[in-house]
């Protein structure tokens, strides 16, 4: 195991690829921020000099001057303006483009570590989230905001009262900022989970569409997701309240600043200490000051949700790293060795496997069986690296499968899951495993193990045919058959198989065993876990996985034995000499001609 140091500081590696390169172009804001906000002052000097020069003098020449001189500055602050705007975007589209890989890398990852798929989706949604926020209104308030001093410094310099007056509002805005931060931040929070059981329940809904259609509870099916989206309505309506009021608390204070500054200019004109034109110099140059304060609390939510958004990137960016990389390791081609391990649900944490052990060599398959909820998916998914092992290893060659590159051990592994669910691809990307080139022959040959070649052909497009969401286009049966030929593809070293017959005709199951006889025959390994017989013809070993444990290992004809009549059964299991007790292996169900019920006589 990786040591714990090692680990942090990849973690911490990972974390600083979110804002890599981002400092440079913060500092370049920063500075197009200032050039605006100086530019944003040509306002007020024009106004004074409107006031105190063009119209004392009755210059014409004068009031055209200056006027073109503002002009010039107020374009100069639009172009500034649109050069930020559109760094912005493009800072929002390269941290996307960066960072929306990895974040769909762990949301594919996060269903199988026990989140719910609307949890993942959700998660996969935070990159669009500071995307957009990057895009809005709310960053140039942000960039603004150091630049208040500048605009209160201007005020103060026509006159001091002026520029307390000034301070005095931006105060009384940023402790209303900080008050909506805190009202806001634990109900952003509870909108947000409710926005994803909202999404739990449609994503559950949508999955169970014919079973709902078929036993007419479909508008139950919407009456518990009513429910939710009204719970969620509510938090959003709380929570858009409360922006909407601090909103318009801050627009009125600024009102209210403004005729403030107005009177309070007007009582200094009016005593001898201030020009008529500073009046509305003063005026503006305020108003523009508490301007980003005021953006700022209107795109406050964006804002906290985008934050939200960032700290649980910075989480993704770092549950899938690794202190070291794995370096290349010869292609497996002995034994699989399953040692001593022990198997946790990710999400509860409650072990489901413990302390399981067998070896299988080069050229010999396994079958596991056993009881509904024994534990036989959970060993598959250990095997297959889906689930942690919590203690032990799985060895291919001596090797524990973390110490390849996980594409590398990929290719040496070919399973076929119980639920066989295809990718919205072709026929020939989906068995390839979405290769970037597809290898034809490579395809036909694993089709052909399979025993599907001749009935691709026959899809209206062959192995071009596009299999639609899920691979709803085809089949239970064609769907596992085209699973098998995924498991098979590139002839893998291990073909693992998790019930792969309970959706195949005797066909299907023909080519089934003559599958797993080629995988021995090229020296690979198979293990299989099956309910029902047929599926174990052409396996050498036996495993036995009840509550959790793995019972019985052994030479398939010695574990399994046909099904005797209760009293040879019970004659077998009270013989002194050889202490054994039988169990019933459970019935499968829609069995054909290969249906025998099995019993396994295990060691006492
Ligand atoms: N994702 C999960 N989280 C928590 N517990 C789980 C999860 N998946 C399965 N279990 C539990 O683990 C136990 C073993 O399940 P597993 O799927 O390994 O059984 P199985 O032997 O493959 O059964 P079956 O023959 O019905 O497929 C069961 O008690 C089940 O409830």
């Amino acid at each position: 195991m990786a040591p714990a140091k090692t680990l942090s500081s990849a973690r911490r590696r990972d974390a600083a690829r979110l804002t890599r390169g981002l400092r440079g172009i913060a500092i370049f804001l920063f500075v197009v921020s200032g050039l605006i906000n100086l530019l944003a002052l040509t306002g007020s000097f024009y106004m004074m000099q409107v006031y105190d020069r063009a119209l004392t003098s009755g210059s014409i020449q004068t009031l055209a001057a200056l006027s073109a001189l503002a002009i010039g500055l107020y374009l100069f602050q639009g172009c500034f303006d649109v050069i930020r705007s559109q760094v912005l975007v493009r800072v929002g589209a390269r941290f996307d483009d960066k960072i929306a890989p990895i974040a769909h890398r762990v949301t594919i990852d996060m269903p199988r570590l026990g989140f719910s798929t609307a949890e993942a989706m959700e998660r996969g949604r935070d990159v669009d989230t500071v995307r957009s926020f990057l895009g809005g209104q709310g960053p140039g308030a942000l960039f603004d905001l150091p630049w208040i001093p500048l605009y209160l410094a201007f005020v103060y310099f026509l006159h001091p009262w002026l520029g307390g007056l000034t301070l005095a509002g931006a105060v009384v805005l940023t402790m209303l900022t900080l008050i909506s931060e805190v009202l806001t931040r634990r109900i952003n929070n509870e909108t947000r989970q409710a926005a994803i059981a909202r999404g739990a329940i449609a994503d559950s809904n949508a999955r169970n569409a014919e079973v709902l259609k078929a036993m007419g509870f479909a508008p139950r099916a919407v009456a518990r997701f009513d429910e939710v989206n009204r719970e969620h309505l509510q938090l959003q309506t709380r929570s858009s309240d409360l922006g909407g009021t601090f909103g318009a608390i801050s627009r009125v204070l600024r009102m209210v600043l403004q005729s403030a500054t107005l009177g309070l200019g007007a009582y200094l004109t009016i005593k001898g200490e201030l020009s008529a034109g500073a009046i509305i110099a003063a005026s503006v140059a305020s108003s523009r000051a508490l301007a980003p304060v005021d953006q700022a609390i209107a795109n406050w939510k964006p804002f906290v949700a985008a934050r939200m958004a960032f700290q649980r990137l910075r989480e993704t960016m770092t549950a899938l790293s690794k202190a070291v990389e794995p370096m290349e390791l010869p292609a497996p081609r002995q034994s699989l060795k399953i040692d001593k391990i022990t198997v946790a649900a990710p999400g509860s944490g409650q072990v489901l496997l413990s302390d399981a052990s067998f070896d299988v060599q080069a050229g010999k398959a396994v079958g596991i069986i056993g009881p509904s909820g024994g534990g036989k998916t959970t060993l598959v998914r250990a095997i297959t690296g889906i689930w942690p092992i919590l203690r032990g290893a799985v060895r291919l060659d001596g090797a524990e499968l973390e110490q390849w590159p996980e594409e590398t051990i990929g290719r040496h592994l070919g399973y076929l899951p119980q639920e066989v669910a295809l990718l919205d691809a072709t026929v020939d990307e989906n068995i390839s495993r979405l290769a970037e080139s597809v290898e034809p022959a490579k395809v036909v040959e694993a089709a052909t193990a399979a025993g599907i070649h001749e009935m691709i052909l026959r899809l209206p497009l062959g192995y071009k045919t596009q299999l639609g969401p899920q691979g709803t286009a085809l089949s239970a049966g064609q769907r596992q058959r085209i699973g098998l030929a995924r498991a098979l593809y590139d002839n893998p070293f291990l073909v693992i198989m998790d019930e792969p017959n309970s959706n195949l005709d005797g066909e299907g199951e023909a080519a089934l065993t003559a599958a797993i006889e080629q995988v021995k025959a090229r020296g690979g390994i198979v293990l299989i876990v099956a309910h029902r017989p047929s599926a174990l013809q052409a396996v050498d070993d036996v495993g036995l996985i009840q509550g959790g444990k793995l019972v019985a290992f052994g030479p398939r004809d010695k574990i399994l034995a046909p099904a005797q009549p209760r009293a040879a059964a019970s004659v077998s299991a009270s013989a002194p000499a050889a202490p054994e007790r039988t169990v019933s292996m459970p019935r499968a169900v829609g069995i054909g001609e290969h249906s025998t019920a099995l019993e396994v006589r295990v060691p006492a």
